[in-house]
């Protein structure tokens, strides 16, 4: 037995040496911060610090928009902000690939053909037949849906409301949830979610496990590209108790996606009028399409958009809300904006300033998705839009790299860029958004305002319009029927902290809320 375990500690040690130095002299000689320790590298540091950004920030003001970190057993990664370099990343899909740490938690979680997880012709095909469900006029179909949400969950805070003491604090971080699941569940797939007690329950475990962060959850990560896939598969049939709700949550949705692919399928067979939500859609779109979409690969999607859906528009309501909070004038001045636009179905949201302002500095400062990996899966070079003194001298205009070098796409890095942004990148300021202001200077990049918070290139984030159309509904709904402000001190204490997502974390490290004095307007 000895001798076995022996012979495992060799062998891993040699993949990690190996690994090690394959990432080149050149990348070993890119300046950045010292790393405190060997098994960790700098992801205690860039990961389990609060608030989100702490060192990272700093960092990119010493070092500049690429520098050398540290991931687990000594291995260099490349954390980049630098615009040239990412949109050359995200141009080159087939050479930048997600981590194989992304790829697993997709695969078991969301299936193989989530579109979060398919790489290459498969993306390809699969995107093309879920493009038109998430295009601006499908979008635009469900608004009357997606106001039916934000009406339920202002009702469901009246009576909260109603409930509580005076001055109490209420904490909106589960009623934000439920209603962008509601949300999520009537625009994107065609179901009350809410009604069905059970999954409503699977769903907030499968949120709450999924802040959970610690010293092992980063070491797993560290461990799972070294495991081979036999012994892999040989955990996945003795799974730990977190993948289990995981897995439990995969089969519910599994079969209810099912059961309603079923329906959507045979109800247009039968020539009955399509729902507007955008699993109809794609069933319909898919009809029609060449390159089609298998009866899984669809059911795959359900999973998918549920959870790439739901938590990261919760959150950004979150950050608007809780700055919001803190800008009593700002929250004046939003409201007198909605309340003078008129009556909620008539209203055209792109058209008002103050609010898009907002949504856009909220997706800027608090990006729910602060940082993605990419690998390289062969040797390539990198462009740079500044150039780069190395620790030993050389002044470097790009970077070669080799094939499985680690890549970390900074998202909220980028947008705290000087060159970008400019002096007063840091501060939380809308009205750079307002009055024919240039917000960002520099080449375009990310679908929306030069925003890097949906990604970009061919993958860059497919619901990106839903979720804008999302936030301004339930913010609209939300800010015309209630005021927020930040409770007593000693109750606010929150912090930007990062578990997957970018959530409100309680000081405290007692899971995520958001307390809020919230009072009932009309
Ligand atoms: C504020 C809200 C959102 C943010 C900030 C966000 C951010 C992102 C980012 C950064 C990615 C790229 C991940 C990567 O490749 O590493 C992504 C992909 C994706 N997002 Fe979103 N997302 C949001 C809302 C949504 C919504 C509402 C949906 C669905 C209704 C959605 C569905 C997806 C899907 C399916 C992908 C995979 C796209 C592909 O690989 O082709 N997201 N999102």
């Amino acid at each position: 037995m000895e001798n076995i375990a022996f012979a495992f500690g060799a062998v891993f040690l040699a993949v990690v040496f190996a690994r090690f130095r394959r990432s080149g002299d050149l990348i070993k000689d890119i300046p950045g911060p010292p790393s405190p320790s060997w098994l960790f590298g700098n992801l205690l540091e860039l990961i389990l610090e609060v608030p989100y950004g702490v060192y990272e920030f700093q960092w990119q003001k010493k070092y500049g928009p690429l520098y050398r970190t540290r991931g687990c057993f000594g291995e260099n990664r490349l954390m980049i902000s630098d615009p040239a370099t990412l949109k050359h990343i995200l141009s080159h899909p087939g050479t930048y690939m997600k981590s194989p740490q992304q790829q697993l938690v997709n695969l078991t979680g969301l299936g193989q053909g989530s579109l979060l997880y398919v790489e290459g012709d498969a993306h390809r095909r699969i995107r093309a037949v879920m493009n038109p469900a998430f295009s601006a006029s499908s979008i635009r179909a469900l608004s009357p849906t997606l106001r039916e949400a934000a009406h339920e969950i202002s009702e469901v805070w009246e009576a909260l409301c109603d409930a509580q003491a005076p001055n109490e604090a209420l904490d909106i971080y589960p009623s934000l949830h439920n209603t962008t699941l509601q949300a999520v569940g009537e625009g994107v797939v065609g179901y009350n979610f809410q009604a069905d007690k059970d999954f409503a329950a699977r769903y907030n475990n499968l949120v709450v496990i999924a802040a959970d962060r610690s010293k092992s959850s980063i070491l797993t990560d560290g461990i799972l590209p070294y495991i081979p896939k036999p012994v892999m598969n040989m955990i996945m049939h003795f799974p730990p108790p977190a993948l289990v709700k995981l897995l439990e949550f995969k089969s519910a949705i599994g079969a209810l996606a099912k059961t309603l692919i079923k329906d959507k399928t045979d109800a247009l067979e039968l020539g009955i009028e399509p729902e507007k939500d955008l699993i109809s859609v794609l069933v319909g779109s898919n009809s029609q399409s060449t390159s089609k979409m298998t009866f899984e690969e669809i059911q795959d999607q359900f999973a998918t958009i549920t959870v790439a859906g739901e938590d990261t528009t919760a959150n950004t309501v979150a950050w608007s809300l809780y700055e919001l909070a803190k800008n009593p004038d700002l929250q004046e001045k939003l409201r007198a904006e909605l309340n003078e636009a008129g009556p909620d179905d008539s209203v055209d949201y792109d058209r008002l300033p103050i609010l898009n302002a907002l949504i856009k500095e909220i997706l800027r400062l608090y990006s729910t998705v602060p940082q993605t990996e990419r690998v390289a899966a062969k040797d390539s070079v990198l462009p740079l839009s500044e150039p780069i003194t190395t620790a030993s001298g050389k002044f470097v205009t790009e970077i070669p790299i080799k094939k499985g070098q680690h890549l970390v796409i900074a998202i909220s890095s980028y947008h705290r860029l000087t060159s970008v942004w400019g002096e007063d990148a840091e501060q939380f300021k809308p009205s750079r958004w307002l009055d024919g202001n240039v917000a960002a200077s520099g080449a375009s990049i990310g679908p929306y305002s030069n925003l890097l918070s949906f990604l970009g290139g061919s993958r860059t984030c497919i619901g990106w319009r839903f979720s804008l159309a999302e936030l301004q509904i339930i913010i609209a709904e939300l800010i015309c029927k209630f005021s927020f402000a930040l409770p007593e001190a000693s109750e606010a204490g929150i912090q930007p902290t990062f578990a997957i997502t970018l959530v409100p974390m309680a000081v405290d490290g007692k899971g995520p809320k958001l307390p809020l004095r919230v009072v009932r307007l009309r």
